[in-house]
């Protein structure tokens, strides 16, 4: 049997993704979404903080330390928590396609536990595009970037236009959203950059 569904196999048309030539370069910070963001922004005081980096090709890489306010049970992460992480590790990946999309299938395997004070470190690449269809699939490690493999995942994500936001955010987060300048030319990025 295999391990994934059918929903995050790719079809028979899919394609191989393609770098966006203004992604940024192997190395670089790809810097928050959205300030206020669970997963990676600086703003918000609950959140992971993730930072995703880019990789070559189509990939990224994050780490994660999972604190005392992520657990589950004593002493270990909480299984949602480590699914938030996956989440917005391949979710950053849509920048390096210079496209918007959201998450709308994610797939966990949880393969060990991951104890409190633990760095995990995240590693994630498209592996596949059929029309609005994003497929992509993630690890992470405990301890080491080639340290034994903790969680893994597979998704689908599907492309929207900003309108997906726009029309189904609340207003007054919108209406910051807009205000902040940094997102305003973010998403004329996305906008002028298709
Ligand atoms: C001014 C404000 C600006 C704000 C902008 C700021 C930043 C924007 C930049 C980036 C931010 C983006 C995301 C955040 C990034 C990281 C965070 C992590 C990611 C997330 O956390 S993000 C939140 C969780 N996420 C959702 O909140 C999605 C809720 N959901 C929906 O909004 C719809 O459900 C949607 C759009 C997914 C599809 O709806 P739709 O009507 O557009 O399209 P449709 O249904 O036709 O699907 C098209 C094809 O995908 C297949 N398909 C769809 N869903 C599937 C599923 N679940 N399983 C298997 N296949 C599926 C269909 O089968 C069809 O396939 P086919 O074409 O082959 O028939």
């Amino acid at each position: 049997m295999s391990r994934t569904s059918a929903a995050v196999e790719p079809p028979a048309d899919a394609v191989r993704p393609v770098r966006h030539p203004d992604a940024p370069a192997p190395g670089e910070l790809l810097g928050a979404h959205y300030g206020e963001c669970f997963g990676c922004g600086g703003e918000q005081a609950h959140g992971l903080h993730l930072q995703a980096r880019a990789g070559e090709g189509v990939t990224v890489t994050a780490e994660f330390t999972v604190r005392p306010a992520h657990q589950g049970a004593p002493g270990l992460a909480h299984g949602g928590v480590l699914a938030s992480a996956l989440d917005e590790t391949l979710g950053s990946l849509n920048w390096l396609l210079r496209t918007i999309a959201v998450t709308g299938r994610l797939e966990t395997d949880f393969v060990r536990p991951v104890p409190v004070d633990t760095v995990l470190y995240l590693e994630a690449e498209v592996t596949a595009v059929a029309g609005r269809k994003i497929y992509s699939t993630a690890t992470g490690r405990i301890g080491a970037p080639d340290g034994p493999v903790a969680v893994r995942a597979d998704a689908l994500f599907v492309e929207v236009k900003v309108d997906h936001f726009i029309d189904n955010g609340r207003p007054e987060e919108i209406r910051a959203a807009m205000n902040d300048p940094d997102q305003v030319r973010r998403t004329r990025a996305f906008e002028v950059n298709p």
